[in-house]
């Protein structure tokens, strides 16, 4: 069995969230490996929440890896300083950059002295993906090699929340929202086209709190946030323990599946 495949969406399964960590290590492992064999470099957007941690637990010691080929963004960052508690950025820093070889100057991060302008934060950070992205005439979009994504409990994905205006937004990389349901209320978050322009999407699922909405999400047909993630030509995939699989009943999807 293929680690992932393109088509209907690919959920994995495992008993616990040191056996969840250990899939993704091989996931993200072989996807980097596939990536700079190809270009020379790993484009890669990381969410803050529950998933540096998870996603760094195995992968922070994996030797294998050449993480100073990795060009890092945040799917979605808070506009706080960098040192803040609430900073995505700090997240992944302490779980995962401070562990491995990744390049200071790969890790884009949103501008510390633009925090209180988040419209200003979100151009800025438009201008740091053009330097990695080279868009071409029919590609408009940037193409990160995989994206990595959480999901709230009211099936929020990056800063996307439900009925928001900023799910409607097809043109901007980036956008900024000044009144997140969740704290902090002000943040930056690429937009649904980035999402879907990506090779690879990850959603990372654990814990019985997620049981409710990932039933939701992947059961029952809607337009919540993280259900209108669906890549045009690149795959997704879920990573989730049982716990929060539990009331996941779906025969829409290709099926659960063991790494
Ligand atoms: O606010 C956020 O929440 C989501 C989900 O977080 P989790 O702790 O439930 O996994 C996260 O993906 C996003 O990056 C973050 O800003």
């Amino acid at each position: 069995m293929p680690l992932h495949t393109a088509g209907p969406t690919q959920i994995y399964t495992f008993p616990d969230t040191a056996a969840l960590s250990q899939g993704l290590d091989k996931y993200v492992a072989k996807l980097s490996a596939e990536a700079i064999h190809r270009h020379g470099k790993f484009t890669v957007a990381l969410s803050g929440g529950s998933l540096p941690k998870q996603l760094s637990a195995v992968l922070k010691h994996n030797n294998s890896v050449d993480f100073t080929k990795w060009i890092v963004y945040f799917a979605d960052e808070r506009c706080v300083p960098l040192d803040h508690e609430d900073s995505n950025y700090l997240l992944s820093k302490h779980e995962l950059f401070d562990h491995v070889p990744i390049l200071a100057e790969n890790v884009h991060t949103i501008d510390p002295d633009l925090v209180n302008d988040p419209e200003e934060a979100a151009e800025d950070y438009i201008s740091q993906l053009a330097k990695t992205f080279a868009t071409k005439d029919t590609v408009r979009f940037p193409v990160f090699d995989l994206i990595l994504l959480g999901v709230g409990p009211d099936g929020h994905t990056c800063s996307l929340f439900p009925n928001h205006e900023l799910l409607k937004e097809n043109t901007e990389w980036v956008a900024s929202i000044t009144d997140s349901p969740k704290p902090p209320s002000c943040r930056i978050t690429l937009t649904f086209p980035v999402l879907n322009h990506a090779h690879h999407v990850a959603f990372v699922a654990a814990g019985a709190g997620k049981q409710d909405m990932l039933h939701q999400l992947l059961d029952i047909p809607g337009h919540l946030p993280a259900q209108m993630v669906k890549p045009t030509t690149g795959t997704l995939s879920w990573f989730v323990d049982d716990a929060a699989a539990q009331k996941v009943t779906s025969t829409t999807v290709k099926g659960l599946e063991r790494l």
